[in-house]
């Protein structure tokens, strides 16, 4: 199928409410889509059929699912667009500066007090659009973020979503697996390596040692990479990759999927006491965002989940846009709403032209 026919199809399934998925995995210049042929509703637990899973922050919460059987699946490639990045002003109200720098400090507070390493909190920016034209949004994604999982989702129950995710929840193939721990940001212009401080290095080695402990629970880590700095976007991370082998017939990706989600890159850690924080103090609901997204192909062994990061919501002329940071007793609360703003500029640059 050629593009603009996809797009069309996009709109249209859109106006008519019907679920409908869109993605490019990191570095792929296909579009792979599934369009449900009816509105049924499908959840899923067990990750057991092939198709496309979204997950919420809140494990209590529904994962929807888009299943193949029940869609056309349809695979086009595309060409990227050259679309220059230009830093993009918008106005942040007094409150709600003020509301994160409290967010940040009481979870400061709760690092002295309680048995807890690291939190991370965050918020959700509503922007006016102009006007909300799906295509625009789908064709800037794309190309904005080619190194990034990158896809739109619409679903009656959840809306309509999108990201650029550069964070791996969990990779499956064969009997192999990988994930990632990611941590510490800076804005950065291309290929330059940021002077990573003691911060941002032990924030990101709190990821790695999480995921390390929760992984041995279910299956045995057989190597970690060097940290290295990934840039995503113009922002740049600090990165681990974690790699094993699945133990036969023991995990699963649905065991190693809840093993690991939430991360301390979108939760903290220890898990229970920073989620508990999460839920009693950010004030807000984060619905999908810091949840998981991906196509999973179990019969084939083939399954790629990322962590829903830098993502928006479009609900109406809305664009709501997420973003967060992890906090350990040395952040500086000023900083972590810089680096909320810094982030909020990657699907900033998605909804430009509306803007
Ligand atoms: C929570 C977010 O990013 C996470 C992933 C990478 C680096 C992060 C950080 O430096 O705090 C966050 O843990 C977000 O983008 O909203």
């Amino acid at each position: 199928m050629e593009i603009v026919q996809l797009f069309q199809k996009i709109e249209n399934h859109y106006k008519d409410n019907k679920p409908f998925t869109i993605y490019s995995l990191p570095g792929s210049n296909v579009i792979s889509s599934l369009f449900q042929n009816t509105d049924e509703i499908f959840t899923t637990k067990s990750f057991t059929e092939a198709g496309m899973i979204m997950a919420p922050f809140d494990t209590e919460r529904l994962t929807y699912f888009i299943p193949e059987n029940a869609s056309e699946k349809i695979e086009t490639a595309f060409v990227l667009e050259d679309i220059q990045k230009e830093e993009i002003q918008i106005k942040e109200s007094l409150a709600d500066h003020a509301r994160h720098l409290k967010l940040v400090s009481e979870a400061k507070n709760a690092l002295r007090t309680e048995r807890i390493q690291k939190i991370v909190v965050s918020r959700k920016k509503e922007i006016s659009l102009k006007n909300v034209n799906i295509t625009a949004i789908a064709r800037r994604l794309l190309s904005l973020y080619p190194s990034a999982f990158r896809y739109m989702w619409y679903h009656p129950n959840t809306g309509l979503w999108c990201g650029a995710s550069p964070e791996v929840l969990v990779k499956i193939s064969g009997l192999s697996f990988s994930t990632m721990a990611l941590a510490g940001t800076r804005k950065i212009a291309k290929n330059q390596i940021p002077d990573w401080t003691t911060k941002d290095i032990t924030e990101q080695q709190l990821v790695t040692d999480a995921i390390t402990t929760n992984l041995q629970k279910v299956t045995a880590v057989v190597k970690l990479s060097k940290t290295y700095t990934y840039h995503a976007g113009t922002l740049a991370h600090l990165r681990t990759d974690i790699t094993g082998v699945l133990k036969n017939g023991k995990a699963t990706l649905t065991t190693i999927a809840a093993a690991l989600h939430p991360t301390p890159a979108v939760c903290g850690s220890p898990k229970i006491l920073a989620r508990k924080f999460i839920m009693n103090h950010e004030g807000y609901e984060r619905d999908f965002y810091t949840g998981f997204i991906g196509p999973v192909s179990p019969v084939t062994c083939d399954s790629q989940l990322f962590v829903n990061l830098r993502c928006m919501k479009i609900e109406g002329s809305m664009a709501k846009l997420y973003v967060g940071g992890g906090i350990i007793s040395e952040s500086v609360p000023e900083d972590e709403w810089q680096e909320t703003c810094n982030k909020l500029q990657t699907m900033l640059q998605v909804v430009h032209p509306s803007l």
